[in-house]
């Protein structure tokens, strides 16, 4: 039977990427998405937007939601200081199993635990089940209808503190509105909108970085 595009792009990656090699994985990635096939990872432009986030936070505890094929795990992993918590999930067990590769692949398996199931079902968990206080900094990137629910559900959990930053993928394609609507109303959080582009195309779309106030 036929392939799946996450097993092209993790086939890609093993092709043309060096093991141990973040910044190899990254460009192999980004190489097959914009040459052979399109796949919805966060990409080039999006993705130097979220480095640079992520080297200001600097986070001590990072959650992704919305593992896929890795990419922005692999981009986030390789600027955490040592001994950081970074907890990615993914909803898909079979595209879970090829981020694990990916992973593997770019030597970072050690700093990130990817956990498979829905973010509404885990994320109640993270404190009792993973050890979690809090995050610093929480990158959303799954189901967009999720983006909102799952941000109340965080701050019923406890699990953001004064300061914490949410990072939001396709706040404009595929779009967002109800989440925008509400971080950028709500009195509790702090928002900014750096427009760029939907991954390998010249689409519009953007991220939405928005800070907790407590
Ligand atoms: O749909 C997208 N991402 C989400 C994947 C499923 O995520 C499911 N999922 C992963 C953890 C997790 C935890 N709990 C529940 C669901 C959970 C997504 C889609 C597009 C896109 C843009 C234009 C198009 F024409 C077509 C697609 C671009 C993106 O950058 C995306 O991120
Ligand atoms: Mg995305």
């Amino acid at each position: 039977t036929r392939s799946t595009r996450p097993q092209r792009l993790l086939h890609a990656v093993q092709k043309n990427a060096t093991r141990g090699d973040p910044r190899s994985v990254i460009n192999a990635i980004d190489q097959f998405c914009r040459h052979k096939e399109w796949a919805m990872n966060v990409g080039d432009e999006k993705g130097c937007i979220l480095d640079s986030v992520v080297s200001e936070v600097n986070p001590s505890t990072v959650l992704e939601l919305g593992t896929y094929c890795g990419y922005s795990t692999v981009r986030i992993a390789r600027l955490l200081p040592p001994g950081a918590k970074f907890i990615t999930l993914e909803f898909n067990p079979k595209v879970a199993k090829i981020a694990r590769q990916v992973i593997a692949w770019a030597g970072l398996e050690d700093k990130i635990q990817l956990v498979e199931g829905a973010s509404g079902d885990l994320i109640p968990k993270m404190k009792e089940q993973f050890g979690v206080e809090t995050f610093d900094l929480v990158f959303l990137d799954h189901w967009k209808d999720r983006y909102l629910p799952d941000t109340k559900l965080m701050e019923e959990c406890g699990l953001l503190k004064k300061g914490s930053i949410l990072l939001a993928d396709n706040v404009i394609c595929p779009g967002t509105p109800d989440y925008l609507e509400y971080i950028r109303n709500s009195p509790r959080y702090k928002s900014q909108y750096f427009k760029s582009h939907l991954e390998y195309t010249k689409v519009e779309d953007g991220l939405e970085k928005s800070v907790f106030l407590g």
